[in-house]
This record gives structure tokens, C-alpha cells and sequence, in this order.
């Protein structure tokens, strides 16, 4: 009996989705936790009647940054299109999960619910839903025209430190909140036409259900709206954000949650199984803690579109940088989060200038420079930066001099180098800090690149280890989808997915990293306060040339 139970288990499979700024991906494993099949869409070249950059329309203003929500669903249809043709058997999937982008906001126009729960499976996603939405461009995370909102929003909750308490960030202007506050106030027709405001996860949760799915507690931690102790909306925050908030957002639920069956379009359209489970959606960042089994100790480098910093925290501690965001695998667990604008877009710029397009060249520039850069430390903010807030590009010599420009050798490094002396001197200051046996694990699009992962190993002077897969956030939704189906019985995420392959180690530290980048690391504090003093908040609205030395500046 116990044989053929276990021999049901592993012939069965968990899928995993994620929908991330410039693409949709899919994962599929097995009961034994083997990737059996990968795909992914990307929104740029294989949507190009969206016209997206990057997968985001950023509006005339530089502030507003928008994706086309129609993108998303066709996405879907495009997606399981081709893991169909792929020959992927889907009566074998048991339960999927997904994550998304944080922040981002979904506006299901009124009515919408009863086309959700009566999809024609003869018709794509995109047809069936092309009239569902009052909002058709999505706010995202790159969208930072929402200051006001966040001064009301704070002044209204007794301030930043207070909001923080309660939601766990000061107000950002991404988070959803300061988003929808924002909508409702310039779009009050779109907005009055709404019945549910969805997360970008708990969007494509609700397109599996066949209905509206809840906000799950983490990536609903990333909104400025939810209590992060009680783990309810925070009354204060409804109310300075927009009127009937309560109904339109429904009750956040635990990330575990299993929210129902697939909606029957998916086993006619596909052939999934009637009693295939969709577990609770969640954010990418907390997706990927999932998919790369964070433990305690650990910090967790995420170099996607954007770069994010994370740890696994077991008592929130609220300040005024940063995100506390509940965890998303275990209920009485939090994680901390920093996020950083000027990622991967930022590189592929740099690669573009500097290494003629070429990732190959890139990482020479990064072998034949020495660690440290011969002094030359640089500030690469390409549009308005998250952590900190400032924008330009600010490059100074050994002896603390602005200068004008660099070798492209030097460019490369200097870059590289200053991105993880921030994601260090931030992480630093909430709290995180190197000891032996430190793991440092890496995930995202950059961290198939080893020679950035060597810096990344020597600024942070910790061995970096990554998982097999860049996309932690997709693999480890396929493991909450499975968590979800176990966790009723009390079953923990760790014990769920314990036989998981181990996290692989991929470079170690040069023996005097420690020595360069310790004495480097209070330089970069230094300049980078003077940076801020060159570039004050004040920029965000206006945007003007922060250096005379400025070679490429897209203000945001
Ligand atoms: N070999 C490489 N070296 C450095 N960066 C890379 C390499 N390959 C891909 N990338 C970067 O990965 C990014 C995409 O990362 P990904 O985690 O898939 O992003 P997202 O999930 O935000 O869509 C691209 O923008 C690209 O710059
Ligand atoms: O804003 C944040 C986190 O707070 C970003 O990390 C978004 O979640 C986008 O993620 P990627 O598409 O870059 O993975």
C-alpha cells in the first residue's frame, strides 16, 4: 500500500509560474522534486504588438511606469500553448502555485467575475477576457510617480517609522497602496468601474481559479496597507488610501493557502485534472526564498531585472529602509527585504558601452581587473534608485576626486563592484552581517554569470553558492504548490521539500577580498553620502543631470 502511495507521489507532478518583469515562466517537477519540463515567454520579442521595453511601457513623465495587463494573459495562453505542443502531460500536474512581480496592481473592471467563472475553453484567455479589466495599464514596481500618496499615507498613519511598525515599510512609491491611492484620485471613473484590485500573483491565481484569488500574506506585506502582526488590512491605511478598500482587495490569506480547484477551462483546454489544486500565488522574492530553501543565517543576492537583498528574520524589526514582508513558508516567520532599481538593466547597459553587447567580454573586463579597481569606485543610478533614493552616474578616483569617465575595463568593474558594495553597506545596515559559515545564495537572470558571482563572493568575503536553476522564484513556487497540499496536515515547507537538491557552491572568496573591500566598504559609505547630498529626493520630480560628469543618464 505505502509502495503504491509512494509510487502515485512521484508520478505526479507540481507546476510552478512566474510572472516577472520581462518574462513568463514555467516550472514542472516531479514527486521527487527533478525539473521534468521548463518554458517561458518573453513579453518584449514574442509579444511585440504590446510594445514594451523591458516588458514596461515607462510614460512621458519618466515617473510612471505601466504594463500592458492584456500582455499578461496572452502570456498565458502563449505559455501553455507551448508547453502543450511541448508534449507535457498536464492530468499529471496535482497542484500549481506561481508568483509575481511585487507591487504591481491588477483593476478587475466590474463584472468580471462572472466571465472569470464562465471561461469557454474554445476561446484563448486573452479573447475571453479582453473587456475585464478598468485599468489597462498595470502599475509595476518601477513606478515611482506616486510621492504624494506616500506623504498623505504617512502623515495619516502618524508617520514613516509608525507606517513601518504596522506595514512593515515606510511608505515607497511602488508599493500597491500608494498605487491604488493614486489611481482612484487621477483615473476616479476607471476606478469607480472596479469590483477587485488583484496583485500581479494573485491576478494569474485568479486566472487558474476561474476567480477572484486572495492576497497572500507576503506579497501582500509589500503593499503599505497590511498589518504584518495581526495579519489583517490595517484599518489607518484603508481608509488614507482609497474609499470601500476592504471589499475591492478581499481577505489576504496565508501563503499556504490552497485556494480550490483549476477553473474547468484548464482540463478541457489542456487536459489538466478536475481535482488539480491552485495553493495561494505569492511575490517573486518571497517565491524565491522558497525555491532556494533559505535558512536562518543565510542572505539571499537576487540579480534579476531588478537586484534585491534578502534574509530569513524570525522578529520583524521595522525601519526606514527596507521591507519587513511576512514569509512566506512559514506563519510565525518574516523575511527583510532591500530592492534595488539598477540591476540588470543597468548591466546589460554597461555590457552594451563598454563590452560591445557581449556577456563573454563583460566577464573578461571583470578577470583582467584587480579586486579594488586600482581606487575607482562608481555610482551607477540609471533611473531614480530604490536604495538609496538618488540618480546619476558619479564616478571617483582613489583619491576621492570625481572624474569623467574610466577605461571600459575599469567601467565594467566599477560598476559590478559598486553594485555590491551597496547590496553589502545596505544589507549591513539592517542588521545582516558576514560570520563563518555565511552562505551567500545567488539567483536571478546575472547569476549564470560567474565572474559577477566572484565579485559578488569577494565583496561580501562569503562563499556564494546557487541552485541549479537561475529561477528560484518558479522552482520554488512548484515547491510551494506542493508544500500546499501537505501543509493542512502540519507539515512543514523544509520537511516538505527536504529532498530538494542541495544549494551548489560556485566560488569562494579571494584570499585578500576581506582586506580590499572591509577598507573599501567605509570609502563607498562615505562617497555615497555625498552622492545623496548631490542628489537630493527632490530629483524625483524633477529630473535634471545630477553630474557635470554624467556620461549616460536616464533620469527615471
Ligand atoms: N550571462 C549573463 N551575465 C549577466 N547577466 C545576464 C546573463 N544572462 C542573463 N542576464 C541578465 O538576466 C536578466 C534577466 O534576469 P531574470 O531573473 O530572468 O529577470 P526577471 O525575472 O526580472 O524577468 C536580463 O535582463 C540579463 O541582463
Ligand atoms: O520591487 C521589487 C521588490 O520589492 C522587485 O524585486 C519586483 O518584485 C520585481 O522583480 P524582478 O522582476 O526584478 O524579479
Amino acid at each position: 500500500m505505502f509502495g503504491i502511495m509512494a509510487a502515485v507521489l512521484e508520478s505526479t507532478f507540481y507546476m510552478g509560474f512566474d510572472v516577472s518583469t520581462q518574462q513568463l515562466k514555467a516550472v514542472v517537477i516531479d514527486g521527487d522534486l527533478r525539473v521534468v519540463h521548463r518554458n517561458a515567454v518573453q513579453f518584449d520579442s514574442e509579444l511585440p504588438e504590446f510594445r514594451t521595453e523591458g516588458g514596461v511601457h515607462i510614460h512621458a513623465d519618466r515617473l510612471m511606469v505601466t504594463s500592458p495587463v492584456l500582455m499578461w494573459v496572452k502570456a498565458f495562453d502563449l505559455l501553455l500553448d507551448k508547453m502543450k505542443r511541448a508534449g507535457l502531460d498536464f492530468s499529471r500536474v496535482a497542484a500549481l502555485s506561481g508568483s509575481g512581480q511585487q507591487h504591481g496592481s491588477v483593476f478587475w473592471k466590474k463584472g468580471a467575475s462572472e466571465t472569470l467563472k464562465q471561461l469557454h475553453p474554445d476561446q484563448s484567455l486573452h479573447q475571453l477576457l479582453q473587456d475585464s479589466f478598468s485599468v489597462w495599464d498595470s502599475p509595476v514596481w518601477m513606478d515611482s510617480s506616486s510621492t504624494f500618496q506616500c506623504q498623505y499615507l504617512q502623515a495619516a498613519a502618524g508617520g514613516a517609522l509608525r507606517l513601518a511598525e504596522i506595514t512593515g515599510s515606510r511608505a515607497y512609491e511602488r508599493f500597491t497602496g500608494n498605487q491604488i491611492a493614486k489611481v482612484c484620485a487621477s483615473q476616479p471613473k476607471a476606478f469607480q468601474n472596479t469590483e477587485r484590485i488583484s496583485l500581479v500573483s494573485s491576478f494569474a491565481a485568479s486566472l487558474f481559479l476561474g476567480g477572484y484569488a486572495a492576497i497572500d500574506h507576503s506579497d501582500g506585506s509589500g503593499m503599505n496597507l497590511l498589518d504584518i502582526q495581526s495579519k489583517k488590512w490595517s484599518d489607518v491605511c484603508l481608509r488614507a488610501t482609497a474609499p470601500h478598500l476592504d471589499r475591492l482587495l478581499g481577505e489576504p490569506l496565508p501563503s499556504s493557502t490552497v485556494l480550490g480547484p483549476v477553473s474547468p477551462y484548464y482540463v478541457h483546454r489542456y487536459g489538466f485534472r478536475e481535482s488539480c489544486r491552485v495553493v495561494a500565488f505569492t511575490g517573486d522574492n518571497p517565491a524565491s526564498l522558497a525555491g532556494m530553501r533559505l535558512q536562518q543565517g543565510d542572505v539571499a543576492v537576487s540579480l534579476g531585472t531588478s537586484d534585491t537583498v534578502f534574509l530569513w528574520i524570525q522578529e520583524p524589526r521595522p525601519a526606514l529602509e527596507g521591507h519587513i514582508l511576512c514569509s512566506p513558508v512559514d506563519m510565525q516567520a518574516y523575511m527583510a527585504l532591500l530592492c534595488f532599481k539598477n540591476g540588470s538593466l543597468t548591466r546589460e547597459r554597461i555590457r552594451n558601452e563598454c563590452a560591445g553587447g557581449l556577456w563573454e567580454t563583460f566577464s573578461a573586463a571583470l578577470k583582467d581587473t584587480p579586486l579594488g579597481n586600482h581606487g575607482n569606485i562608481g555610482f551607477y543610478f540609471d533611473t531614480m534608485e530604490i536604495t538609496p533614493a538618488a540618480v546619476g552616474v558619479y564616478r571617483f578616483d582613489s583619491e576621492d576626486s570625481e572624474v569623467c569617465s574610466w577605461s571600459p575595463q575599469v567601467e565594467v568593474r566599477a560598476l559590478v563592484e559598486g553594485q555590491f558594495l551597496s547590496r553589502r553597506l545596505h544589507a549591513e545596515k539592517l542588521g545582516y552581517s558576514i560570520i563563518p559559515g555565511t552562505r551567500v545564495l545567488a539567483t536571478g537572470g546575472a547569476s549564470s554569470n560567474r565572474e559577477i558571482l566572484q565579485v559578488l563572493s569577494d565583496v561580501f568575503n562569503a562563499p556564494v553558492y546557487s541552485i541549479d536553476l537561475s529561477d528560484s522564484a518558479c522552482l520554488g513556487s512548484a515547491y510551494r504548490a506542493l508544500h500546499g497540499l501537505l501543509a493542512e496536515s502540519g507539515v512543514s515547507f523544509l520537511d516538505a521539500v527536504k529532498k530538494a537538491p542541495e544549494p551548489q557552491l560556485v566560488v569562494r572568496p579571494h584570499p585578500t577580498a576581506k582586506q580590499v573591500y572591509d577598507h573599501m566598504l567605509k570609502r563607498f559609505a562615505r562617497l555615497e553620502d555625498q552622492v545623496l547630498k548631490k542628489s537630493p529626493a527632490s530629483l524625483r520630480t524633477k529630473p535634471v543631470c545630477a553630474s557635470t560628469c554624467v556620461k549616460t543618464l536616464v533620469p527615471p
